[in-house]
């Protein structure tokens, strides 16, 4: 391979890994880190019990500023050496047996706890804990770190949340419950009894990337490639995520060698400075402002920023701005409207009933039936539509429901009160009118007679 692509090549390996791998960097949220890394060291080191709810949207940075507080404190002798972390994901552990089991994983006490028959779930979890103070003069401390922490709330009586805020409020071991949502009303969810075991801590993160030149200085710290210390201290926060057997996901430190990215001094200085020159130019800030515009959370900038740095070539090495307006364009597509320009001219046509349908009746729900004689009168007098059979534009109106382009109001085939035969099933139309709009005056070869029956609702 020619130095040349060689040097691409680790550029963007470097800058991928960066933005897809680091997952302990973790910017602003300075105080409220401060009180979650806090609470964590009082209860390592001083065996104290704590909970609290971290809170915030999703891609906020909640689950980065736990990972950046542990990535800080392990190290710590005094922490890492008193402390067990238990991972729970409610998209996982969706029932409080799984996650007692999984519990038990990762406090490997599988081998203690195999043959016991529990009375309880609380004797259960009372026996783990126990089985941590018997090992040593002091009992470990156990952080349990509940990603999804809502989804726990549907368990059935709540047991596993009343039994981890009974402990931790009676003092019967060390523990800290760390409970991760993106539902602000989480409090609500918990039953009273469980609710009143809980501390009432709670950290609010919303996205603090709000000033539009805050994200361009990002954007340029992202794509910039680091120098000597920096590269080492970079390359050291790429991890590799690993499943294990709980199904609870850690972070293992990626053991590489930095030199590994070969890329050399000369090329990085005209690396940062090509970035610094596209950055400053008004297309690439235009593009960055629709995005900044759209979302402003650093997820979705890293989103943007990793498609770009894929799509660098051999034939074309360098970020300029018209490919960041190319990706930003993507980014800015209506997904609807793409399937919308893929569908057939026959599903193109029911959609137009549809809508003539639902402009005529105030969006009012349709069956199969009542869209099948809109058309049947387009096709009467149509040149391409007259001689569709009956069943072939069912199977097209069934394809809108699988595309979800309509929605059907019962929740499914036979899902509502009693069985309805597919023609009578009402649906509603999960479209707007100017997505419609918009793919009409995309759609490639469109008929001429049915461009303009989309535009009339005469017939
Ligand atoms: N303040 C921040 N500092 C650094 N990275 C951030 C920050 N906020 C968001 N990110 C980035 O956004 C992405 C999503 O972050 P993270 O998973 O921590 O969000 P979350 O709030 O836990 O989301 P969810 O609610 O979906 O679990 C990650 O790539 C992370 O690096």
């Amino acid at each position: 391979m020619p130095e040349a692509d060689r040097e691409l090549v680790s550029i963007r390996r470097f800058l991928k890994e960066r933005l897809q791998r680091d997952y302990t960097t973790l910017r602003g949220y300075a105080k409220e880190r401060s009180n979650v890394r806090l609470l964590l060291q009082r209860t390592a080191e001083m065996g104290e019990s704590n909970s609290l709810l971290l809170l915030g949207p999703r891609g906020s940075g909640k689950t980065t500023l736990i990972n950046s507080v542990l990535a800080d404190l392990l190290p710590n002798k005094s922490f890492g050496e008193n402390t067990l972390i238990v991972h729970l994901d409610g998209n996982l552990h969706t029932d409080d047996r799984v996650a007692l089991k999984s519990i038990t994983v990762q406090m490997q006490l599988e081998n203690a706890a195999d043959g016991k028959v529990f009375g309880s779930f609380a004797e259960n979890l009372a026996f783990l804990l126990q089985c941590l103070k018997a090992g040593g003069k002091h009992s470990k401390s156990v952080i349990f770190i509940l990603e999804e922490f809502d989804l726990f709330c549907a368990h059935h009586n709540q047991t596993l949340l009343y039994n981890l805020f009974d402990v931790s409020q009676s003092a019967q071991a060390p523990i800290c419950v760390l409970g991760v949502t993106c539902r602000l009303d989480v409090i609500e969810l918990l039953e009273k009894r469980v609710k009143s075991r809980f501390s009432h801590r709670q950290v609010f993160l919303f996205p603090s990337l709000r000033r539009f030149e805050d994200y361009v200085d990002l954007c340029r710290d992202l794509l910039s490639l680091p120098t000597g210390n920096s590269l080492l201290l970079a390359a050291e926060k790429i991890y590799n995520l690993q499943n294990i057997q709980s199904g609870a996901l850690y972070f293992s430190r990626n053991h590489f060698d930095p030199g590994e990215y070969g890329f050399s001094p000369r090329l990085r200085d005209a690396w940062n400075k090509q970035i610094c020159k596209v950055l400053a130019t008004q297309q690439a800030r235009s593009t960055l402002q629709a995005l900044h515009d759209f979302d402003i959370s650093e997820a979705y900038l890293k989103n943007f920023l990793f498609r770009l740095v894929a799509h660098l070539r051999p034939q074309s090495p360098h970020i300029t701005a018209e490919k960041m307006a190319a990706v930003g364009s993507q980014f800015e597509g209506d997904d609807k409207i793409e399937l919308l320009c893929g569908l057939s001219v026959l599903e193109l046509c029911l959609i137009i009933a549809i809508k003539h349908h639902s402009q005529i009746y105030d969006r009012d729900s349709f069956n199969f039936e009542i869209i099948y004689a809109r058309f049947s009168k387009f096709a009467k007098v149509s040149t391409t539509m007259q001689a569709v059979e009956r069943s072939i534009v069912l199977k097209a109106f069934e394809h809108l429901r699988i595309a979800e382009l309509i929605m059907p109001l019962t929740g499914g085939a036979g899902g509502g009160v009693g069985k309805v035969q597919k023609e009578f099933e009402m649906h509603k139309l999960a479209l707007t009118y100017s997505q419609i709009h918009h793919c009409m005056q995309r759609y490639q070869a469109l008929p001429t007679e049915v461009a303009q029956w989309a535009q009339s609702s005469l017939i």
